[in-house]
């Protein structure tokens, strides 16, 4: 240790402010590092201190005030508005002035001018404080701290609320809205008590009467407070969430301030700002255009909300929260068309024609676009089958009515991640999808289903379908490997999850068209599902560009009839109700060419933009 403290004793402690502290901390540490090689007592501890990150920073922040301090802009002239002056009645003294001499006069004497050097003046002799009056001296030792703040009101809100204490009858300011002119002015916060409005003594006033007093002041508002001693702090900070229900204050009778509400819709992103009050929390809307918050219910006062909710309404929730836990007429299709129907298909089934099925590009067999998968899907959701058919699971159950979500950026080396399509039957999701696929086989690809019938004389194994025993297919549903399955006539058919993670493990983009009950399943950590719901266009213009289009029933295919445009309205006005939050893209299917143009782009958002996704995906195990 010894040539450590002569290298010490050697600096002047009065000059340490201006030596290059990290140069004399390297120093020391090399010292120490050497009496670590000599095993001295402590040392190590010192060592590992003087080593630490936040100690070098604190000393790189402490070099850099002490530079600024140096090298601070100073004022050339104390006085340059006296000087002005000077100069100002010297050239008016002159009896023939030069050019210049006038110029100078005139310039001198612009008011931009001599603002500017007034403000100089001011900047230089740093003569911003105001001058405050000596405290008087006989004050008494309980007098309480008052704050004078001052406002100047604009047309915005003040940004803050107050509440009167019924016991004591004082009144204190509830909330200060975030972003908000009370919050930005730093000046009044939350436990604040109001002495005075504008000399008005609010003492035993109701909240109202203050709020008339503050609406009847133009200009400059003045309270005079008592600040609070312990404010709360909000050490929860940077929360995004995704609503999954949808909230409006004005028909929320248990808002503290109707007018401090921010009202929002399944799907919205907020930015949570204030997690200070448990029931009551502040957030923004993404993308956010205002620099004030909104006050809305934390998430347990709106589960809370919700079952009260649920309990006060025979299962219909679209007044102030609208749930999605009514959904049993989903996608339901007319029974008597589906029980006409049946017979046929029974017969048609068996004519499959293996060119309508066996679609090939580049050599790549298209699989999952066979029929009976779809149409044993209209039947699930029609409610006809039996068995097996996992119950429609309740999107409302799979999450609460906040959905915590972070910013994710796919690394390239990663998986790609699932693109799932949704929309009403007819609307063109399969279409879109065999395009898709059509233009460019080698980047996407869907998964093989699976069945349990059996197998065609033209079908090869794993290309159309994989085919299973009975047996095998229940155990898979048992140990929830599929995507989505369902039965019909007796037999089963599914989109497993090793299928689809097998198209994503051989680098491809897999694209699948999901019924809304399959959300849970591919909403997952591993799949990591990009939802795009296919909208329909307004009825015009899905009846214009459907002219010459088919529409598939069962067994055969027919052009669109106007009831065909009306379910599809309908069951897609639906879908959106219920399943809105979910979505993460949405693409109106006007024309095709360029919806399918919109879809690729929109993919390739998917797999190579930020994307918020939920925060449970992101996070390690142990924490989800
Ligand atoms: N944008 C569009 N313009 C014109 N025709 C379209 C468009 N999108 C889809 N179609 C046609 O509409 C019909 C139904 O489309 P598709 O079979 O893809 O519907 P779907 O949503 O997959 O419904 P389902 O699952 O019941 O078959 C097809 O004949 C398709 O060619």
């Amino acid at each position: 240790m010894k040539p450590a403290m002569e290298n010490r004793a050697k600096v002047d402690p009065l000059s340490v402010e201006d030596e290059d502290l990290v140069q004399i901390l390297s120093h020391v540490v090399q010292e120490v590092k050497d009496s670590v090689g000599r095993d001295i007592n402590g040392t190590y501890v010192l060592h590992g201190l003087l080593n630490t990150p936040w100690l070098q920073s604190l000393l790189k922040v402490y070099e850099c005030l002490q530079q600024y301090l140096r090298n601070s802009a100073t004022p050339y002239l104390p006085y340059a508005s006296g000087l002005t002056l000077e100069i100002l009645s010297d050239l008016r003294a002159l009896p023939y002035p030069s050019y210049e001499a006038r110029e100078l006069y005139c310039l001198l004497m612009e008011p931009h001018m001599q603002a500017l050097l007034s403000a100089h003046d001011v900047v230089g002799l740093k003569d911003y404080e105001p001058v405050l009056p000596p405290l008087p001296e006989d004050l008494a030792n309980n007098e309480e701290a008052m704050r004078i703040v001052c406002m100047v009101k604009n047309n915005q809100p003040l940004g803050a609320t107050i509440r009167r204490d019924e016991m004591t009858g004082e009144i204190y300011v509830a909330r200060v809205i975030h972003g908000g002119l009370a919050d930005r002015s730093g000046l009044l916060h939350a436990g604040d008590r109001l002495v005075e409005v504008n000399g008005h003594p609010v003492f035993g006033l109701e909240p109202e009467q203050i709020i008339k007093i503050l609406a009847h002041s133009h200009g400059t508002v003045m309270f005079k407070v008592v600040p609070i001693t312990d404010r709360p702090i909000n050490n929860k900070t940077m929360l995004f969430v995704r609503a999954m229900v949808d909230y409006n204050p004005h028909q929320d009778p248990g808002i503290p301030c109707v007018d401090a509400g921010m009202a929002f819709r399944k799907g919205n992103l907020l930015e949570i700002v204030d997690q200070t009050d448990a029931l009551w929390w502040q957030a923004k809307k993404l993308p956010c255009s205002s620099t004030c918050a909104g006050l809305i219910p934390s998430a347990c006062m709106l589960k809370r909300k919700l079952k009260e909710f649920w309990w006060s309404q025979p299962h219909t929730c679209n007044k102030i929260l609208s749930t999605v836990d009514e959904e049993d007429d989903m996608m339901a299709i007319d029974v008597s068309i589906v029980e006409t129907d049946e017979e046929a298909f029974e017969s048609e089934e068996l004519k499959e024609d293996e060119s309508e099925f066996s679609t090939s590009v580049d050599g790549i067999y298209l699989a999952g676009f066979r029929r009976s998968l779809r149409v044993c899907r209209r039947r699930r959701a029609q409610g006809g089958v039996s068995g097996l058919i996992r119950p429609l699971c309740c999107s409302s159950s799979l999450t609460g009515p906040y959905e915590e979500v972070v910013r994710y950026q796919r690394h390239p080396e990663d998986t790609h991640r699932l693109i799932a399509l949704l929309g009403p039957s007819g609307v063109g999701v399969n279409e879109l999808r065999r395009k898709l696929i059509e233009i460019n086989p080698r980047t996407f690809l869907g998964p093989t289903p699976h069945t349990t019938r059996p197998r065609k004389m033209y079908e090869e194994p794993r290309r159309e379908y994989h085919f299973l025993s009975r047996d095998q297919f229940e155990n898979m549903v048992h140990n929830n490997r599929f995507v989505e399955y369902g039965e019909f006539r007796g037999h089963l058919y599914g989109t497993s999850v090793d299928t689809v993670k097998d198209v994503l493990a051989a680098g491809k983009i897999c694209i699948i068209d999901i019924d809304p009950y399959a959300i849970a399943s591919v909403r997952t950590p591993e799949l990591k599902a990009y939802i795009i719901y296919i909208k329909p266009p307004p009825l015009a213009q899905m009846k214009r560009t459907r002219i010459n289009a088919q529409v598939t029933n069962y067994c055969s295919s027919r052009p669109f009839k106007d009831e065909d445009f009306y379910e599809i309205e309908e069951a897609g006005c639906r879908m959106e109700q219920h399943y809105g939050q979910f979505f993460d893209h949405v693409i109106v299917n006007d024309g095709l060419q360029s919806s399918c143009v919109r879809l690729m782009a929109a993919v390739r958002r998917a797999q190579e933009e930020p994307q918020w996704v939920p925060a449970s995906w992101i996070k390690p195990a142990e924490e989800t």
